[in-house]
């Protein structure tokens, strides 16, 4: 596969009309954006441009409307958090299209940054209609794409404009991209896996493309009850999807027909109502009581994936190993997350982890700055370890 082209690829962007295509989809409670970080991922690409003299045009959505306009969605609500993290001014047209935004980028000096209203107020952005598209370009001279957490969807931002315009990745996206090369793609081996969350249903494609492609699976959370009980162990009242047994034993031959190890839990701590500080015990994973529920795995099976991690090369992790929002029942995540954060600083380590709980866990040990790299991606990361193609990703790699 050819490379994509990055910001390096650039040269003489003075008073040119940059596109840049990024993820402002942000949380916000009481009109106050509560977590920035996917702005502060955003920031150097925004102000590389910016000091290179581009009029830096931002392209985003926020929410789900429903191709229409909603004062509810509206990106100008985020134009303030934007301004704080960039310590710059950053300029709000009230459409993405139209005399709005023509007239707010002919008022662009070199060097501005302009925010345009939220790119799904119009039905053409999700459909990646052609004159939508058109539309779309017609305001830029070229096309940055730094929103990897998008490229899962095939919109006229994310995907269209990259067949109108030279289209280039974001520093974001290029360090995303290396990421997961790394992580998957041309990993060094041994690769584990640590995939665990609460259900196998959201995950069949995901650790069905994983046996094929690591050495280890180690499977945790609520998810490793369902492979237990295929197997014939008795997980009691712990969360567990029955009816996948046969996925979960089919998972598991494809597993060693690829000569990968599934990593189960040995032990468990089990409770007997799932809230913070409920009575447990560690309990061996064949002796789960029938009155009781698993809730996090047990410290022989942190030991186990422990060892996993000690061994492995290149770590790729996706899902909590126990309901680790609620104490006592995180601290098989906590332990291994700071496990492969101290592989990764003493430089044995390359470790890349997703999602959206998985990334609150990492916060949660006090680790995510430790690993070698944390997607904000929750959506696309998924699709990413499925083995699905984002066409937001293809495009860049196929650019003209
Ligand atoms: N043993 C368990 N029993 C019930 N829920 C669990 C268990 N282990 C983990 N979970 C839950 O799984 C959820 C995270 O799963 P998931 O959404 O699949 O992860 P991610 O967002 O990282 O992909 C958490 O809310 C956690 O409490
Ligand atoms: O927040 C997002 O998704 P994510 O929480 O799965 O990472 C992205 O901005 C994509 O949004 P969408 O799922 O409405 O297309």
């Amino acid at each position: 596969m050819a490379a994509f082209k990055t910001l390096d690829d650039l040269s003489d962007l003075s008073g040119k009309r940059v596109l840049v295509r990024v993820d402002l989809n942000v949380p916000v409670s009481d009109g106050k954006v509560t977590d920035s970080t996917r702005i502060e991922r955003v920031a150097p690409t925004i102000l590389e441009l910016a000091d290179k003299g581009a009029k830096v045009i931002l392209l985003a959505h926020f929410g789900r409307p429903k191709g229409g306009p909603d004062a509810s969605m509206s990106l100008g609500l985020i134009v303030p958090a934007v301004e704080a993290v960039l310590d710059r001014s950053v300029a709000f047209a009230s459409d993405c299209v139209g005399a709005a935004a023509s007239e707010a980028i002919a008022r662009m000096n070199a060097g501005d940054i302009l925010l345009l209203e939220n790119t799904r107020f119009h039905k053409g952005e999700e459909k990646n209609e052609p004159g939508f598209v058109a539309e779309l370009a017609a305001n830029g001279d070229l096309y940055v794409n730094d929103a990897f957490s998008a490229a899962h969807r095939a919109h006229a931002s994310t995907e269209g404009l990259a067949h109108h315009l030279p289209a280039y990745a974001g520093r974001t996206m290029q360090a995303e991209l290396e990421a997961l090369e790394k992580g998957l793609g041309k990993p060094v081996r041994p690769v584990v896996a640590i995939v665990g969350g609460a259900k196998v249903s959201t995950k069949i494609d995901l650790l069905s493309n994983l046996v094929k492609k690591v050495d280890a699976l180690v499977i945790g959370g609520g998810m490793a009850n369902t492979f237990l009980a295929a197997r014939g162990t008795d997980v009691g009242k712990s969360l567990c999807e029955h009816d996948l047994a046969a996925t979960a034993k089919q998972i598991m031959i494809d597993a060693a027909s690829a000569n990968c190890a599934i990593v189960l839990p040995v032990d468990g701590v089990v409770a007997r109502e799932f809230k913070a500080g409920a009575a447990n015990e560690v309990v061996d994973i064949n002796a789960i009581p029938a009155d009781a529920m698993v809730l996090d795995v047990g410290p022989k099976s942190v030991a186990a994936v422990n060892d996993w991690i000690s061994k492995a090369a290149t770590l790729v992790w996706n899902g909590p190993l126990g309901a680790f929002e609620i104490e006592p029942f995180d601290k098989a995540t906590v332990a291994a997350a700071r496990h492969a954060a101290d592989c990764t600083k003493a430089g044995k380590l390359t470790s890349v982890a997703g999602g959206g709980d998985t990334v609150s866990a990492l916060n949660h040990a006090g680790v995510a700055d430790d690993f070698s790299y944390v997607s904000t991606a929750g959506g696309a990361f998924l699709e990413w370890m499925e083995g699905k193609e984002l066409p937001g990703v293809a495009v860049l790699y196929g650019a003209r």
